[in-house]
């Protein structure tokens, strides 16, 4: 079993009174780690080191030798992949392919790109007239904004976490990390790599534990966190934001979706019903981009649901060690319980269930984990509680439109606002439709194509501003401008 602390001014130390608590596998509900728990004292002494780190080496160095310590942190994560791999597949028990091709190597390219951005993003300048005809010159400049609290949650780890540390420290921040108590692995690894690297104490702090009255609500409360980036379910962003309310601290929210997912006729079939299965699928539905609302043009729909049905029939469930599994269990049983909630509930709401709705019969060493099968349904009244609330499991609804108008309405028929996938050949059409369904991403002929230059977030009740190339910039720094007399 893994003993993780907490990782305090570049020291791992254990918590006040030693308090711990457990993690479970996802894959058979065994025990693989104790994790200190922080209280207020941690908490407090990992926001002090992040703010004596300021005014201290890190605050010094110039933003060359920042960028090139942060190519380190990218190169160490690389160097040390299989250990990063692992490490999440036992937080996460997703499949490997999942680790290898996408979220590992996402947390080094998070450090990558964002040196790439401050190193070549300028700043704004304006030459100004002034009455005695000499003028004045005024410019930005950009200044890190502090201590930044960083929450985050448990489906993308790795990648969430990293995706806010990241611009973060290339602006010259410092942080507290509290990631989610499910999933404490990839945050202590990645302490030990800054070490390695020389990023100079203090500057990345991590403290474990829960939400309310637990690490999460000390950080968020602590009054010398100067501004606060958030992942996860909209009810925590709310108290969140409660919480920065005290001293008017700045907060960056990404949160949950009930996502749409938009199949017109002219489709390509294939590659819209591979689009549709990854968004729905990938990651046991665990993901917030992720689509749990399926419209599909009348004259395609019984072919489509066909189609999406064999795909999720041939998922192979199995332990991420297994190369030959490609689908994993939910992250806990409480969440299990709540999908399978929704799968009764649809039951209940008069679904036609095309495929799923259950447990599979797993081998005995993995049967008392997370597993729960694809599920998708059909028949239900727009209003009905799977088509409205977010799951966050394998599963989806799949309805029949008939036009343009009808489908927007459909799609914008939700309190969220997170993102859309839409799959036609006719590229007018799908602009328009872009500019009409209210969403802070709109992918077109594709899902989750990610470029971290872009502006990344939710409206509505999915999210408050944006991160990504220079909107990181926007929240991670304080600008300044400065006039000059000339
Ligand atoms: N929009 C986006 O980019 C994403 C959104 N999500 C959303 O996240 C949710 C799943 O993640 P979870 O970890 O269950 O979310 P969650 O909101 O329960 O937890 C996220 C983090 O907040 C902490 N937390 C909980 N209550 C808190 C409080 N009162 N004060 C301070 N911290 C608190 C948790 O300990 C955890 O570290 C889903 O609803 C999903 O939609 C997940 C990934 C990406
Ligand atoms: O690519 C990003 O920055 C965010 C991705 C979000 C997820 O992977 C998720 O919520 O699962």
């Amino acid at each position: 079993m893994r003993l993780i602390n907490n990782f305090i001014n570049g020291q791992f130390e254990v918590a006040e009174h030693d308090k711990r608590f457990e993690k479970r596998s996802p894959v058979n509900n065994e025990i693989i780690a104790s994790i200190a728990e922080a209280g207020r004292s941690d908490v407090d002494r990992a926001v002090i080191s992040a703010r004596n780190a300021l005014q201290g080496e890190w605050g010094r160095i110039s933003p060359e030798q920042r960028v090139d310590l942060l190519y380190g942190v990218a190169d160490e994560i690389t160097r040390r992949f299989d250990e990063f791999v692992e490490a999440e597949m036992a937080d996460t028990g997703q499949p490997h392919h999942v680790m290898t091709h996408a979220f590992i190597p996402r947390g080094a390219a998070n450090f990558k790109v964002f040196a790439d951005v401050v190193k070549n993003v300028a700043s704004e300048s304006f030459r100004t007239s002034t009455p005695d005809g000499r003028g004045a010159l005024n410019y930005a400049m950009r200044v890190p904004k502090g201590v930044i609290g960083v929450i985050s949650p448990w489906n993308a780890p790795f990648l969430l976490m990293t995706w806010k540390v990241g611009p973060a420290l290339a602006c010259g921040n410092t942080v507290v990390v509290k990631p989610s108590e499910e999933t404490p692995l990839t945050a202590a690894l990645l302490g030990e790599v800054m070490n390695s690297v020389g990023i100079p104490q203090g500057v990345y702090n991590v403290i474990n534990g829960f939400g309310p009255n637990s690490a999460g609500e000390f950080l968020t409360q602590h009054p010398q966190v100067d501004a606060i980036t958030f992942t996860g379910e909209t009810r925590t962003g709310t108290a969140i934001m409660k919480a920065a309310a005290e001293g008017t601290r700045d907060v960056s929210f990404e949160m949950g979706g009930k996502n749409a997912g938009i199949v017109f006729a002219d489709c390509d079939f294939d590659a819209a019903v591979d689009g549709i299965f990854r968004s729905a699928f990938l990651n046991s539905g665990q993901v917030c981009l992720g689509t749990e609302r399926v419209y599909v043009e009348r004259p395609l729909f019984e072919r489509f649901v066909n189609a999406l049905k064999t795909r999720a029939e041939s998922v192979r469930f199995g332990h991420p060690l297994d190369k030959a599994s490609n689908y994993g269990p939910l992250i806990s049983s409480e969440h299990r319980e709540k999908v399978l909630s929704y799968y009764r509930k649809a039951v209940e709401e008069g679904a036609t269930v095309v495929t799923g709705g259950g447990i599979p019969e797993m081998s005995a060493e993995l049967a008392a984990g997370n597993w729960i099968e694809p599920t998708i349904w059909t028949g239900l009244a727009d209003d009905a509680a799977v088509v409205t609330e977010e799951i966050f499991g394998p599963c989806c609804h799949i309805r029949p439109f008939d036009t343009e108008e009808e489908v927007v309405a459909l799609a914008n028929n939700t309190d969220y606002g997170l993102s859309t996938t839409i799959w036609t050949q006719d590229l007018t059409r799908a602009h328009r439709m872009a500019e009409r369904v209210d969403v802070g991403i709109t992918w077109i002929n594709s899902w989750f194509l990610r470029d971290l230059r872009t502006a990344f977030g939710g409206s509505k009740q999915s999210g408050i501003g944006r991160e990504g190339g220079v909107h990181s910039l926007e929240f991670y720094t304080e600008t300044r401008n400065v006039c000059i007399k000339l």
